[in-house]
């Protein structure tokens, strides 16, 4: 069966937001970023809602705004959040409804392309800061076990280290061409 939505998994930094409008563009989809919607509609940042609310709050919120937006949408790219395919039942959710991409990529590419980056509060230290190169590929790398056994269960990988922005979705663009309306 055809499919008219593709959702992007993969780590923080595996290029999801940045991928994510290019690949729409080239399909004549739209696209839609799930942590700017989650700010739009809370009217905050998502640092600011890790701060002041908290994890939980947020996954709450984050599958709440998911399912009900997942019905109503046709001809989208949807970037999620790293750890959205990781809670509850969303991978399920998301697996029945759309072609499930995984941008894979590997701890030591992430550090590089997230090192100097304040907006992503599971990475930064206790105080609010950009973590030290050491600790931060540490935690990338024990997070990234746990989760790739989720992102492993998408439809098909992409391998995005040493791979520049343009191949990637050209790769993306060969491997859906006959699975989307
Ligand atoms: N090959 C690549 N694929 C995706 N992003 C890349 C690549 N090379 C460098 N980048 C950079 O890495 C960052 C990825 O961030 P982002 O798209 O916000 O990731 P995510 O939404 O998955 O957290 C961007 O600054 C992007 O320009
Ligand atoms: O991996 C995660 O748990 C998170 C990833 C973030 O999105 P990106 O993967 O786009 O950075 C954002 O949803 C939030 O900070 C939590
Ligand atoms: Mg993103």
């Amino acid at each position: 069966m055809k499919k008219s939505l593709i959702f992007l998994t993969g780590f923080m930094g595996s290029g999801k937001s940045t991928i994510g409008p290019i690949l729409a563009e080239k399909i004549g989809y739209d696209f839609i970023d799930l942590d700017e919607l989650i700010e739009n509609i809370e009217g905050q940042s998502i640092v600011d809602i890790f701060k002041e609310k908290g994890e939980i709050y947020f996954r709450n919120i984050e599958r709440k705004i998911l399912r009900e937006m997942i019905f109503k949408l046709s001809k989208f790219v949807v970037a999620l959040g790293g750890g959205t395919v990781t809670f509850e039942n969303n991978l399920y959710l998301i697996k029945e409804i759309g072609i499930l991409i995984y941008l894979k990529a590997s701890p030591e590419t992430l550090v590089q392309r997230i090192k100097f980056k304040m907006d992503r509060p599971l990475l930064l230290g206790p105080d609010g800061k950009i973590l030290p190169e050491d600790i931060l590929l540490e935690r990338i790398s024990t997070l990234l076990k746990i989760r790739e056994p989720f992102y492993l269960q998408s439809d098909f990988y992409i391998s995005t280290d040493e791979k520049d922005i343009k191949d990637t979705v050209e790769e993306i663009l060969k491997k859906i061409e006959d699975k989307i309306a």
